[in-house]
């Protein structure tokens, strides 16, 4: 058996062992994608799916000594829920790609090693299913919004009545990303799956379709029966979301300071700052270097008396290119209230079902908690702007 040390060597070893159209899905980003970057005549990393990850490397940790680190903790809540540490589980369609039992398997990690998991609607392991393999750890449901809003509706009742925490709403992705590689391989989701959430009558299954081709009869069939996500989705449908059910309601995709005071003022619970790991708009900046003007934005709204919530403030996460546990930190101290990972969940399924994703999430914690005790950091809400500066050559 392999000994994985870091996040990376899991990657290496799950990269061989997928097909070329699930390793193209998994590991692209839109458009100028690395492995072929060439393609609109760009250096290969000159893109969102790359600068996610490299920008950590240009912030930098300062480290401060004789503090008593003898104990250190990484215990966390997210939410108002206890979670064994601020990372949690990005949502990601279908786990049946690279393991048999799916989010099933997920599941039983993320109740493992006690991490907030939030279950993609499109999923090949149903919401119900998925609950009954996570009785120790916090579960979110992401939504698409269809068409035919009766869809989202039933979902969200369905996952409230499961025991499901709270709602994150995908809004960065009204239309899909342009993602060569998988118009080139023509990617669907293969015939022994189905996406478990929906039942066939939906049509939702024909949504996987418009990776590869927005042309295709099944997408058109799809349109007829309201299944393909409505581009038309505003502001005001949070209220919609409110109206029909009682989970605390959260916004995935937030990349500017003008959207996440908006979301304060539509008095969601929380935001997460997001680019879909690079999957959608190409070109936005990386998540790590929006973090801190969102949160000054955030800060800034609470400070001016703006606030008329009643139920506290507004929680910031972050997602995108977490490869290593000092990432993490540096996320944390930037002002996130917790980090998600979602390509690293899908190397730990790759390799080894739940047991690779829990080595994923051991390799992460142990990572935190030896530099936590390397910067003079005890506990997660130490972590602030002053453990951290920017690179330069002075
Ligand atoms: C294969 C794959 C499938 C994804 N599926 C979804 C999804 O169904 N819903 C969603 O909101 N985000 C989805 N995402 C985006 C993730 O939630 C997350 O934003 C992104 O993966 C974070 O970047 P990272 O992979 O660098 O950690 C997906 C990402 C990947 C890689
Ligand atoms: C089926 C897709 C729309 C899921 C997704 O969000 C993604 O692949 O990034």
């Amino acid at each position: 058996m392999t000994t994985f040390v870091s996040v990376e060597d899991v990657r290496a070893e799950a990269v061989v062992r997928m097909d070329t159209n699930t390793r193209n899905y998994y590991e692209s980003g839109s458009m100028s994608q690395v492995r072929n970057a060439n393609l609109i005549g760009r250096a290969a990393a000159d893109n969102t799916l790359a600068h996610n990850s490299a920008d950590f490397s240009r912030i930098l940790l300062r480290p401060r000594v004789l503090r008593d680190v003898s104990s250190v903790s990484l215990a966390a809540c997210i939410l108002g829920d206890h979670v064994s540490a601020p990372l949690a589980f990005a949502p990601s369609a279908m786990h049946g790609l690279v393991c048999q039992d799916a989010e099933a398997a997920t599941a039983k990690a993320a109740s493992k090693t006690g991490s907030l998991m939030v279950l993609s609607s499109y999923s090949n392991t149903s919401l119900e299913d998925v609950k009954s393999n996570c009785p120790h750890a916090p579960l979110w449901i992401q939504l698409y919004v269809h068409k035919d809003r009766s869809i989202a509706e039933g979902l969200m009742k369905r996952a409230e009545a499961a025991g499901y925490k709270a709602v994150v709403l995908t809004v960065d992705a009204p239309v899909l990303g342009r993602r060569l590689n998988d118009l080139r391989n023509k990617f669907t989701m293969p015939s022994h799956l189905k996406l478990a959430n929906f039942s066939p009558e939906q049509g939702v299954a024909s949504q996987s379709a418009r990776i590869s081709n927005p042309d295709s009869t099944y997408v058109k069939q799809a349109v007829n029966k309201g299944a393909v996500a409505d581009a038309s989705l505003s502001w005001k449908d949070i209220s919609w979301i409110r109206s029909v059910t009682n989970m605390k309601i959260v916004l995935k995709g937030i990349m500017t300071p003008e959207d996440a005071v908006l979301a304060c003022d539509w008095k969601v619970d929380a935001i997460v700052v997001s680019n879909h790991g690079g999957r959608q708009l190409d070109t936005t900046p990386s998540t790590i270097s929006v973090l801190p003007g969102i949160k000054a934005a955030v800060d800034a709204y609470y400070a001016s008396g703006k606030s008329t919530s009643t139920s506290g403030r507004i929680e910031i996460y972050m997602d995108g290119g977490i490869r290593c546990g000092t990432d993490i930190l540096k996320a944390l101290a930037l002002g996130a209230n917790a980090v998600f990972i979602g390509r690293p969940v899908l190397w730990g399924l790759a390799v080894d079902g739940a047991a690779g994703v829990e080595k994923v999430v051991e390799i992460l914690h142990d990572e935190m908690r030896n530099g936590m005790a390397l910067l003079g950091v005890t506990q997660v809400d130490q972590l602030n702007p002053s453990c951290v500066q920017l690179k330069s050559l002075l």
